[in-house]
């Protein structure tokens, strides 16, 4: 069965822009994505900037199969349809005989799993770089980005920490959603692989997802709640130490994650419902926003997190 979203795409009515080659200067690798690198870059020419546009460019080697090339091309689709603060720029593409680029916001502080893991403290006593606020607003950031794809009636499929950039390190930092690899792959073909292995996410999905292949927005909901735990946990693995089949199990049986030690009940009783077996009962991004705006709001001390803070294990 092909997608509802095979016609959407393609009657996707506009244009992408084809940028010439001659306005892009690749500068230095920032990643390696997929299948492709990530480059920092320069773009010239662009609208009403007196310089160069610094930019991401995802790069497709020149040799690669047709697949790959649809996939790519795919990808730039989907990304050219969205429009908003939470989800990472498309800027255009550049083809020529040699090569494919996707052009794409620079997001200069790179995934949010890594930057959680990096602010961690490291020794008793040492303060990390981020407070629990800095924690709040980066969740709230993919949150949004989560009800506009919601609103869209889009499905991403793979709502994971590794999956979200910032726009930088520093404290005006903005969280996105930067990767549609998932959603591109099934509106393609149905499936999901990297390197031919079938990469499934089980650690992010709920039961009538990994039992019965069913995804909603309800599903991006409860993989939002994992988001959270990655969060709050500074960037723990889900269900340390657990195997994939061990996890379904262990959430067929109605297990779930523990609260973060950095978590407060209230946040927790918002992951709770993330996690409600039944899709139904699961929040709407529109509640989830809410709610953490709430939070938000509320929080009022500033302080930065201790080692102390994080030391009660969340390891279930
Ligand atoms: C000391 N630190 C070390 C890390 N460092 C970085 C590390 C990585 C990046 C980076 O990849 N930035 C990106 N900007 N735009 C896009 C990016 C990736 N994209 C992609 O499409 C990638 O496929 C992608 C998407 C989502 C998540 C990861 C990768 C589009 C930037 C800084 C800052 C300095």
């Amino acid at each position: 069965t092909i997608s509802p979203y095979y016609e959407w795409i393609q009657d996707s009515e506009e244009m992408i822009r084809n940028i010439p080659r001659s306005k892009i200067r690749l500068v230095s690798m920032i990643g390696k994505g997929a299948f492709g690198e990530v480059f920092y870059g320069l773009l010239a020419d662009v609208a009403h900037l007196r310089n160069e546009l610094p930019v991401a460019i995802k790069t497709l080697p020149s040799l690669c199969s047709e697949q790959t090339k649809s996939e790519f091309f795919f990808e730039a689709i989907i990304l050219s349809k969205f429009k908003h603060p939470n989800i990472i720029r498309f800027l255009g593409i550049s083809i020529d005989d040699r090569s494919m680029f996707l052009i794409l916001e620079l997001m200069e502080g790179g995934d949010l799993r890594t930057f959680v893991r990096d602010a961690r403290p490291r020794e008793k006593g040492e303060c990390s770089s981020l407070s629990i606020l800095d924690l709040l607003k980066l969740s709230l950031d993919i949150a949004k980005g989560c009800q506009y794809l919601e609103s869209n009636k889009f499905i991403h499929r793979d709502i994971a920490a590794r999956n979200c950039l910032l726009t930088e390190k520093g404290p005006h930092r903005v969280a996105k959603i930067g990767d549609f690899g998932m959603a591109r792959d099934i509106l393609r073909t149905n499936y999901y692989r990297k390197n031919g292995v079938a990469m499934i996410p089980v650690k992010w999905m709920p039961p009538e997802a990994f039992m019965d292949g069913v995804f909603t927005s309800k599903t991006d909901v409860w993989a939002f709640g994992v988001v959270l735990w990655e969060v709050f946990t500074m960037g723990f693995v889900p269900y340390p130490g657990k195997t994939n089949a061990e996890v379904m199990k262990y959430v067929l049986g109605h297990g779930r994650l523990n609260q973060p030690p950095l978590c407060s009940g209230e946040l927790f009783d918002l992951m709770k419902k993330c996690w409600k077996s039944k899709p139904k009962e699961r929040p709407s991004f529109v509640s989830i926003v809410e709610t953490m705006t709430k939070i938000k709001r509320e929080h009022k001390q500033e302080d930065p997190i201790m080692l102390e803070n994080l030391s009660k294990d969340p390891a279930p």
